[in-house]
């Protein structure tokens, strides 16, 4: 009744506004002060007001019945829960207990309907379906009702576990995943050991499921002693000069691993052996089915070779699959180093690995620059950086790619490339060689612009698809993935 009120003020005021004779400033400030509108305000602060305690005290539950005393003690709690599907996938797997019959949510898809709901879970029992009751149904019949607006009728699990999944970046090493009961046979779901995954770089793509490392591996290693013996692995003999190389070849390291270290026991080398690597035929029949991939790389060079120009030229190329992380990321390093004793190590660090954290949480490379002291601090087994090191071209080459180019002094003023800068790029970058060559995972020339883009976009994604040496510290035992 109270807006009725209003609103009939509202036009009596305003049939009566009009047969006056004022201007707009008159006809605003009468209506300013008219009743009506004081009426509104006061209404709509009250509504707001109201709304804000709402959500302050989190208060959006309807108010329920108590709950009555006597309800037996073996009553079970129920939860009704109506999902509209329409086209697209429920995003749960279910499952039949043998014994029983009862059927489980075995899976809630990460993202999908289920999940995004949030009200299944995995171990939740369901009892019917739209009315219908499933027990000792197939999970197939359960399946082929669940179509349109679903109304389940669900036992929810009492002990929900922690949500401790583990997220990695993997790449898939074979092209297509493949059922793991072999070519031709179509994945099934509940069937096999399967996880869940998601194509990068994407934003928007749903889970899917795929068959798990351990049970590809399970396939695999049926497949190998089905097979004649193949001698395929070789020890790389140790190697003074490259001491510091110091890796193992992720591909397949497991087992490689552990049949080098048969056959150099064997064959008596040297235990100082530092590096496996398999033949094609050990790649492919025992190799890991995914393997984490490099998704930060980061790039060194000597100042005023292009690395920066660089970095944001891979950006502008593919701003979807990579990012960079925020600027106080390089200065943390430099700092972190700089100090010495670390007296900015645990604020500025901690940042710092946030950023780029942030950057590869969502799915991005991350690309950044490092300055070559601090190559060591993003060279660890989290962040798992490809390191690439810009080298600039001969002085002739040098001179006459950047004869249009400028360089920022350290007093921020851009100046043309003189022969004493050149020099200076060169000399930097002799002494960069020759004290951390040893960290880095690929070395390019910075010569004509264009042409170093391709290589690094070529690089980088080699990074991703083709196994790497990395240092055998990085090495855990592996998960599921
Ligand atoms: N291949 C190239 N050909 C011509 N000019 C280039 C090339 N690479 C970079 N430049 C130019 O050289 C200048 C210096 O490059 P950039 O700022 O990327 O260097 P940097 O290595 O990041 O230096 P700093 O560490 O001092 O920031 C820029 O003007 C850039 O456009």
């Amino acid at each position: 009744p109270g807006l009725r009120q209003i609103l009939s003020d509202v036009v009596e005021e305003a049939k009566h506004s009009i047969n006056k004779e004022i201007s707009g400033a008159e006809l605003l400030n009468s209506l300013l002060n008219t009743p009506w509108l004081k009426s509104l305000l006061k209404v709509s602060l009250g509504a707001l007001t109201s709304a804000h305690d709402t959500v302050a005290q989190k208060d959006y539950d309807p108010v329920l019945p108590p709950i009555p005393d006597n309800l037996a003690d073996d009553e079970e709690a129920m939860r009704l829960v109506c999902l509209v599907k329409n086209k697209q996938q429920l995003g749960a797997t279910i499952k039949r207990n043998g014994i029983t019959g009862e059927i489980f949510v075995a899976r809630v898809i990460h993202g999908g309907l289920a999940d995004r709901s949030g009200l299944l879970h995995a171990g939740d029992r369901i009892t019917e379906v739209n009315g219908y009751s499933v027990y000792g149904l197939e999970p197939e019949q359960v399946t082929a009702r669940s179509q349109g607006t679903l109304m389940f009728n669900v036992v929810p699990i009492t002990d929900r576990p922690v949500n401790n999944q583990m997220i990695v970046t993997v790449c898939a090493c074979h092209g297509r995943l493949q059922s793991p009961a072999g070519p031709g046979h179509p994945l099934r779901r509940g069937r096999y050991g399967l996880q869940q995954a998601k194509k990068l770089p994407s934003t928007s793509a749903c889970v899917g499921l795929t068959p798990s490392t351990n049970l590809l591996r399970r396939k695999q290693k049926e497949f190998w002693w089905s097979q004649p013996h193949q001698p395929h692995t070789y020890i790389k003999p140790y190697d003074s000069q490259c001491e510091a190389v110091i890796g193992i070849y992720l591909t397949g390291f497991r087992r490689s691993l552990r049949l080098c270290q048969r056959q150099s026991l064997s064959t008596g080398s040297s235990q100082h052996s530092c590096h496996t690597r398999c033949s094609g035929s050990c790649y492919s029949a025992l190799n890991n089915p995914y393997e984490e991939v490099h998704r930060l790389v980061a790039l060194v060079g000597p100042s005023g070779v292009g690395v920066n120009e660089l970095r944001r030229r891979l950006i502008e190329i593919n701003p979807v699959t990579f990012q960079g992380a925020v600027p106080r990321f390089c200065v943390a390093f430099v700092l972190n180093q700089v100090s010495g004793n670390g007296e900015y190590k645990g604020h500025f660090y901690g940042t710092s690995l946030d950023a780029v954290k942030d950057v590869l949480n969502s799915g991005k490379i991350c690309v950044i620059k490092v300055e070559p002291h601090a190559i060591q601090s993003v060279r660890t087994h989290e962040l798992k950086s490809y390191i690439i090191y810009v080298k600039p071209p001969t002085a002739e080459r040098m001179k006459e790619t950047r004869k249009d180019a400028q360089i920022t002094t350290n007093y921020y003023v851009n100046i043309p490339f003189k022969v004493s800068t050149l020099m200076e790029i060169e000399e930097a970058a002799r002494k960069m060689e020759s004290h951390y060559c040893q960290f880095f995972d690929y070395v390019m020339v910075n010569d004509r612009l264009q042409d170093s883009c391709v290589q690094l976009l070529r690089a980088v994604r080699r990074a991703q698809d083709e196994p790497q040496w990395v240092p055998a510290n990085w090495i855990r035992p592996t998960e599921e993935f």
